[in-house]
């Protein structure tokens, strides 16, 4: 067989593989509950924020969809960057975080409104809340649309604004990936406990 027939074959094969998992885990959350939930957070961040100015960082990659899916229903001023900032790296566990990205923008004396995917044990938003409090900002806030529940946090770490809170298993979709997929998937899965 040709490299590049054989390559296809590989690429089919873990495409098969990729929707076979997919099939096989748990819906946590559906897409309509997610968009319910998108909704109640931006409500409860325009409460907080709407006269504040914020500038709002999208944690990349994790935080991406939840970027967008709170920032077009968020109807007041605000300016919009990102940073990167990882400890997962493809894996299920995490290691030492990694800064491949910090906020190009001055924060001074400013509110700064941290949006994510997950608060997990809480070492990357601690870490990026440390460095934003550092950086001069006025008010540190954190949005995130899952928080697990499990009790190895970092103490004194909270999320202001929550989605909904998970169970202690590895979970994925709305921006969080299983090896490098399914961020782009609708709604909340997780792995079978078996896997
Ligand atoms: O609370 P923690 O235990 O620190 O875990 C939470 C972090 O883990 C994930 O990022 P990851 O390192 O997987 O990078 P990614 O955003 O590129 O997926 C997620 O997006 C959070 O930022
Ligand atoms: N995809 C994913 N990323 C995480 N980062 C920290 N916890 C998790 C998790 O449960 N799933």
């Amino acid at each position: 067989m040709s490299n590049e027939l054989e390559a296809d074959r590989r690429t089919i094969e873990r495409v098969t593989e990729l929707n076979a998992l997919l099939a096989s885990c748990d819906v946590l959350v559906t897409e309509a509950e997610m968009q319910a939930i998108y909704d109640r957070m931006a409500q409860e961040i325009t409460q907080s924020l709407s006269e504040r100015l914020p500038i709002v960082l999208a944690v990349m990659n994790g935080g991406l969809i939840v970027s967008g899916q709170l920032l077009s229903r968020l109807r007041f001023p605000l300016e919009v960057s990102y940073l990167h900032a990882t400890r997962y790296r493809g894996s299920t566990s995490g290691g030492a975080l990694k800064w491949l990205a910090q906020p190009d923008m001055l924060l001074t004396g400013r509110d700064v409104l941290i949006l994510d995917d997950i608060l997990d044990e809480g070492h990357t938003l601690k870490a990026v809340r440390d460095w934003c409090e550092a950086a001069g900002a006025r008010k540190v806030w954190i949005a995130v649309a899952t928080d697990k529940l499990h009790d190895r946090k970092v103490p004194n770490m909270k999320a202001d604004f929550v989605g909904l809170s998970v169970p202690d298993r590895y979970i994925f979709g709305e921006g969080m990936d299983y090896h490098g997929f399914f961020r782009n998937v609708a709604g909340i899965y997780a792995l079978p406990e078996s896997h």
